[in-house]
């Protein structure tokens, strides 16, 4: 059998970008991340075996001053690693897999039999299994990678652990932002993501208190850390150590003959950088006498000497690749800008572009209907809209706009929802209701630019300076979201340009 595999996403949900909160969430991510700081101070003195951080940085600095061999471990245990691999330090992006030779497209370059994965599953040898469990139960579902992170740290503190070659090759530090500054967390400017980095911070904290519950009161035999205290510091290490190299695979396979999908962190194929152009990709091979899994890497192109095995991450935005892998990328087609769905707000753009008495925030019956139907009104309606990726405007909101600045009812009824909702069907309901849409679109994106508190040119002139590595994530962040604002600007200027200028020639 042969199963494609993807890289885990988050399942959570980023929140509305509230223009009113912002400064709320501000506050509170500096006062969280203060306690969290205090934490890791403390945590270092009481169990540095544990100490997940201590300067924040992207670094090849590893878990084990001298790192066991891990190429030579990973064949050991009966796995095979192409002889043209090596382990390189890229610098900025921590180490890699390179090629020492060119290799040609389809090769094998790294297959791992199935008892080298890690994974949380019960394992009959492990004395402190029912408190993991107990402690695993408190764990959110989005949160999946604190749960693996749990069954990581037991390894970490076990003596003689079986994936001591792996873990002591585990990155010291990590640059996600659950461990910036609170200045830092600040500098990023962005309600959605300051949202989620408070609510992991007040997670770990909390976890902290309700662990140390749990675990005060079992004996040495019993304690899943041979007897080691746990802090925010060393959860959260163990957290971003998972959601930055964790692989979502086929599992154990489920009494309807389905696999399950199960998080998995793949000793030495982590050590692949991200590309949205991979030249390798994972498969998971089964044959029919073997119940157990095989976990390869294929070159899908040939590699050249020198060059980085790259697998693709997935398809993400840099909300999710900064928050859970600690790094931006510029220019990034799947970045997108939240925007929370608000008819006042309509209006009151709308009308600075000159979109004569606007009724967003007043629809008509028959447009609450479609409004409903697009999940934009009523009970429990997502008002969450994006703009930028792939599709470049929500095609939710493109739907409400053209609805909204329509008075004919049966204009409208002419054309389903996904017509209403696609930009690659041009002007549905005539060109002038679709320029003055996207013309709010371009509104709506004027004001997100102008409320974050600093410009382009000034965040460009930080970075030219010497700044913290977090500081530099943080800017680099607001500012990507900012060039993709300007981005769907120019594209959407455009294409009113576009449609103006036929709708002149054919009146000519
Ligand atoms: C699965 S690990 C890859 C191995 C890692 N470089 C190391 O040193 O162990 C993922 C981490 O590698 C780094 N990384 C991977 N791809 C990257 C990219 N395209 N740009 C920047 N950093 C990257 C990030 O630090 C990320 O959290």
């Amino acid at each position: 059998m042969n199963a494609s595999c993807w890289r885990i996403k988050s399942s959570h949900t980023l929140t509305l970008l509230s223009f009113s909160s912002k400064a709320s969430s501000f506050q509170m991510a500096t006062s969280l991340t203060t306690k969290m700081l205090t934490a890791t101070a403390g945590m270092a003195a009481a169990a540095a075996s544990l100490s997940g951080h201590r300067t924040i940085t992207c670094s090849a600095a590893r878990i084990a001053p001298q790192p066991p061999d891990l190429i030579r471990w990973v064949r050991r245990e009966g796995g095979f690693v192409n002889p043209k691999l090596k382990i390189t330090d890229t610098g900025a992006h921590g180490l890699c897999v390179v090629a020492s030779e060119d290799i040609p497209e389809g090769s094998d370059l790294i297959a791992l039999p199935s008892h080298l994965p890690l994974r949380f599953k019960k394992s009959p040898e492990s004395n402190g299994d029912s408190a993991l469990f107990e402690l695993a139960l408190g764990i959110p579902e989005e949160l999946w990678a604190m749960k693996l992170g749990l069954r990581l740290l037991q390894e970490r503190a076990a003596v003689g652990s079986f994936w001591w070659p792996y873990i002591g090759n585990l990155p010291e530090t990590f640059s996600l932002p659950i461990f910036f500054s609170g200045e830092d967390i600040k500098n990023i400017q962005y309600a959605p993501l300051i949202h989620q980095v408070n609510k992991r911070c007040r997670f770990l904290l909390e976890f902290e208190q309700a662990a140390k519950l749990i675990l005060e009161s079992l004996a040495l035999k019993d304690h899943p850390f041979g007897g080691q205290d746990v802090s925010s510091s060393s959860l959260g290490w163990a957290m971003a150590s998972v959601s930055s190299r964790a692989f979502r695979l086929h599992g154990e396979i489920l009494p309807d003959g389905k696999h399950s999908d199960t998080p998995m962190l793949l000793p030495l194929i982590d050590m692949c950088n991200h590309s949205f152009h991979p030249n390798a990709r994972i498969v998971q091979e089964q044959d029919a006498s073997n119940p157990n899994m095989l976990v390869k890497v294929v070159a899908e192109k040939g590699i050249e000497q020198n060059a980085p095995v790259m697998l693709n991450y997935g398809f993400l935005s840099n909300d999710l690749f900064l928050l859970d892998y600690g790094f931006v990328i510029p220019s990034n087609p799947y970045d997108l800008l939240e925007l929370k769905y608000d008819g006042a707000l309509l209006d009151a753009v709308s009308m600075a572009a000159g979109v004569s008495s606007p009724s967003f925030s007043s629809p008509a019956q028959w447009q609450q209907e479609i409004l409903c139907q697009l999940n934009l009104f009523g009970n429990g309606a997502d008002l969450k809209v994006t703009l930028g990726g792939t599709g470049l405007v929500d095609g939710r909101l493109i739907a409400a706009l053209r609805v909204l600045l329509t008075s004919s009812e049966t204009a409208v009824r002419k054309y389903d929802l996904k017509t209403l909702m696609s930009l690659s069907d041009e002007a549905p309901l005539g060109v002038s209701v679709e320029t003055t849409a996207l013309r709010t679109v371009v509104a709506l994106c004027v004001v997100a630019l102008e409320h974050f508190p600093t410009k382009i040119m000034q965040d460009e002139s930080i970075l030219k300076g010497t700044v913290p590595s977090s500081m530099e994530l943080a800017i680099q962040f607001r500012m990507q979201k900012k060039l993709l604002i300007i981005d769907v600007m120019r594209k959407l200027t455009q294409r009113i340009k576009r449609m103006t200028e036929e709708k002149s020639v054919t009146q000519v």
